[in-house]
């Protein structure tokens, strides 16, 4: 049975309450929670979904869904016995799988006469600035048409290196793309515990206010379906939080009281101060490009005093980065201690390593990362 606020004696929260009366709602669906390894895709379990998502849209609020299970949907129809682990199998899987996974959500709207698109994305769509506005208008279009995008990660076109992999971060930046006030995760686990459930004694957490709250947490693997378990839910939620999106985690059976009431499953409370969106995408969706090492005395005035980074306190460059690039910033020991504009190409600043502000042309003397463009992690 599901745990609910009742159940550990919350009577709700802010974040709670912003998620029940939020107008923009992104709803990310688990593979967990849409297929089994012997059945495939769960029809059943996709109508209570899409029953729930609907009832939502007649209430006044525009959903924007993102589901996985492509891959899940595609083992059965191959022939294989289990989820595949290279990845041309896993994308050959989800090339099979997407289509029925599309079509058996346009069949499950249709029973609403409610018309569904697909729209695939990669990590890529969100660092480039062109596609990441297309996206944005093609969603935008298809809300005001009265469609519900159900969105994916372009799994065929994915390199080991540059994908998702898991979609809780995908649906994390979907709700900053389409701008929403409100993640609901659903999956097969009906909130946070502070170990992993399947192992027994672990205690239900209904609330996260602040990161504190996630002190000795343990997050631990996915089951067989899914790919990131509760670590990446965390990172979602903490990518969501900073883009100003409260985060309800809650099982994919109470889909209907999380999108209703909301009093079921984990809370996630926003940021009070949003990131800016430059700074979200310096942060969460821009590649970096290349990395600039700091002695200790630049890792203390960009971490401690906020500092914008000068040349003097940059040893070296790594990779070949253009002006306006973001890149890595690591300390002496290359660990990642921000993230940043560059001001110059990688050529031109190798020549201004180590040298005082003073010594350098007047055209260079503008800091490497200013403070503004500048995020620490
Ligand atoms: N601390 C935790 N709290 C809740 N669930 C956890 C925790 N650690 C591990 N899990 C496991 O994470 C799983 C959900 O992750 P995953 O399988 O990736 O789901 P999905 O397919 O919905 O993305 C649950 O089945 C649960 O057993
Ligand atoms: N794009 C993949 C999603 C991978 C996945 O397993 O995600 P999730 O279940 O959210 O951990 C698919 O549709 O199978």
């Amino acid at each position: 049975m599901a745990a609910t606020t009742s159940d550990v004696g919350g009577s709700g929260s802010s974040a709670r309450q912003a998620i029940s009366t939020a107008r923009r709602v992104v709803v990310k669906i688990g593979s967990s929670a849409l297929t089994s390894l012997a059945g495939g895709l769960d029809t059943g379990r996709l109508d209570l979904l899409a029953d729930a998502i609907e009832e939502r849209m007649r209430a006044g609020s525009d959903v924007v869904v993102v589901s996985s299970g492509a891959i899940g949907a595609g083992i059965a129809p191959l022939g294989l016995t289990k989820r595949p682990t290279d990845l041309a199998t896993k994308q050959a899987a989800a090339s099979v799988g997407q289509l029925a996974l599309a079509h058996a959500w346009g069949t499950s709207f249709g029973r609403y006469q409610r018309t569904v698109g697909q729209v695939l994305l990669s990590p890529d769509d969100f660092a480039r600035r062109a596609h990441h506005r297309n996206a944005q208008r093609t969603l935008d279009r298809l809300r005001s048409l009265g469609a519900v995008a159900v969105v994916n990660e372009n799994d065929t076109v994915a390199t080991a290196e540059i994908r998702f992999g898991d979609n809780d971060r995908l649906a994390a930046l979907v709700a900053h793309l389409v701008g929403a006030d409100a993640l609901v995760l659903l999956s097969d686990v009906d909130g946070l515990y502070d170990g992993d459930p399947r192992k027994g004694g672990a205690a239900f957490i209904p609330e996260v206010r602040t990161s504190e709250d996630l002190d000795g947490v343990i997050a631990g693997t996915g089951g067989v379906l899914g790919t990131g378990g509760m670590a990446s839910k965390l990172a979602a939620a903490r990518l969501a939080a900073d883009a100003g999106v409260p985060v309800l985690l809650a099982a994919a059976s109470d889909a209907a009281a999380a999108l209703g009431e909301g009093t079921v499953g984990t809370a996630f409370a926003a940021r009070p101060e949003r990131l800016s969106a430059r700074k979200f995408w310096v942060r969460h969706a821009a590649d970096a490009r290349g990395s600039v090492r700091l002695d200790s005395g630049a890792v203390r005035a960009v971490s401690q005093r906020r500092s914008s980074l000068l040349a003097a306190g940059i040893t070296a460059t790594e990779g070949r980065f253009y002006g306006g690039d973001v890149i890595a910033l690591t300390g002496p020991d290359g660990t990642v201690v921000a993230r940043g504009i560059v001001a110059y190409d990688s050529t031109e600043l190798d020549g201004m390593l180590g040298r005082s502000t003073g010594e350098l042309a007047a055209e260079l003397q503008r800091p490497v990362v200013h403070a503004d463009d500048l995020v620490r992690l």
